[in-house]
């Protein structure tokens, strides 16, 4: 099978199958071309996932088609965006027919589920290494962003953490038992919080996603905003099913892991009352932004050492 069969076997099929009408023209052509509606800004993000380091080797084609493009959607949530369509490029040691079958199907799923066409993308040869760029668009000047955060504001995440970075732990099971499986589900098929985000525009102070871990991306926030916050970590949404697994290392899991792609939020008071319900209880409320800088972290009032955290790439 050569380079453009390949294509046109496993790839084209996703893209007939996103009817985006904003994509004019998908993959076939030097380009894609995207028609962005007057009055909307297009909000775009690339995220590449390597073997080994972002899944394990020998992954599930399948799982790693939807993951891959679950953690690159996240971006788009954590801005408020509505998703439109988004590019792949796949670097791939060989082409095992099996492989790109599942891999496929496992994207094609993620990609109608996101409501993300297929338009364009890049193959070659090497090891195993994807990259997908997607692109979304929100009313102008509406995008959420980092740098909003203002002192008084709650700080927010949605869904539970923790248990993303706890199936690190079970990805070589054999026979993983029901609470293992909950898990490994976590972190095979990320939340990607699109719809959280898009109802969070004009309403959310600053926003980002979990990938790193809490500590870190709030702190992302935190630094953008030039505002410091507090958090307590008697408040982390935590599951049942985690607490169960590993006991006391919940809270640092929760803190630290990242792979969780909830969203992590800064509102400010006025505007979570003037949520929907059916929003806000989607969020929990761990924290509050003060001034200054840096993150307390606290657990009933009583002050803790803020353990250094998050995933870093070149961190030695
Ligand atoms: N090689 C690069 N060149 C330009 N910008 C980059 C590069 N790598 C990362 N960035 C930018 O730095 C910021 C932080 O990157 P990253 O931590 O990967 O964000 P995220 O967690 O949202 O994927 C993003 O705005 C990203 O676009
Ligand atoms: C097999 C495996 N080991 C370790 C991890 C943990 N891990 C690897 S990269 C990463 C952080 C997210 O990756 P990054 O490239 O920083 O994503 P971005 O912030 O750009 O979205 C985490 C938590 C994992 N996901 N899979
Ligand atoms: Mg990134």
């Amino acid at each position: 099978m050569g380079e453009f069969e390949l294509i046109r076997r496993y790839f084209f099929p996703i893209a007939e199958a996103g009817n985006t009408s904003a994509v004019l023209l998908g993959p076939g052509d030097d380009c894609a071309i995207q028609r962005v509606e007057p009055g909307r800004d297009l909000v775009f993000s690339v995220d590449t996932l390597v073997e080994g380091v972002h899944f394990p080797r020998d992954y599930d084609p399948e799982k790693l088609g939807w993951r891959s493009l679950a953690v690159a959607a996240s971006d788009l949530a954590a801005m408020g965006a509505d998703p439109v369509c988004f590019t792949l490029a796949l670097t791939l040691p060989d082409a095992d027919p099996d492989w790109l079958h599942a891999y496929a199907a496992g994207l094609a799923s993620a990609a109608a589920q996101f409501g993300l066409s297929l338009a364009g993308g890049d193959t070659t040869r090497g090891p195993l290494t994807l990259s997908l760029q997607v692109h979304g668009t929100v009313p102008q000047g509406q995008a959420l962003q980092r740098s909003g955060a203002r002192a008084g504001d709650y700080v927010c995440v949605s869904g539970t953490l923790g248990e993303a970075g706890a199936a690190l732990k079970f990805l070589g099971s054999q026979n993983p038992g029901p609470d293992e499986q909950s898990v490994l589900d976590r972190y095979h098929y990320p939340a990607s919080r699109l719809s959280l985000g898009a109802a969070l525009r004009g309403c959310a102070s600053a926003t980002v996603d979990i990938s790193d871990g809490l500590v870190a991306d709030l702190g992302h926030i935190l630094e953008a905003s030039g505002v410091a916050a507090s958090i307590d970590i008697a408040k982390l949404p935590l599951s049942a099913t985690l607490n169960r697994l590993v006991g006391e290392e919940a809270v640092n899991l929760a803190m630290n892991a990242g792979d969780d792609y909830e969203l992590c939020i800064t509102i400010s008071p006025k505007a979570w009352e003037g949520l929907p319900e059916e929003i806000r209880s989607q969020l929990t409320i761990i924290g509050e932004v003060t001034s200054g800088e840096g993150l307390a972290i606290t657990h009933e009032g009583q002050s803790l050492a803020p353990a250094a955290g998050g995933y870093d790439h070149f961190r030695t």
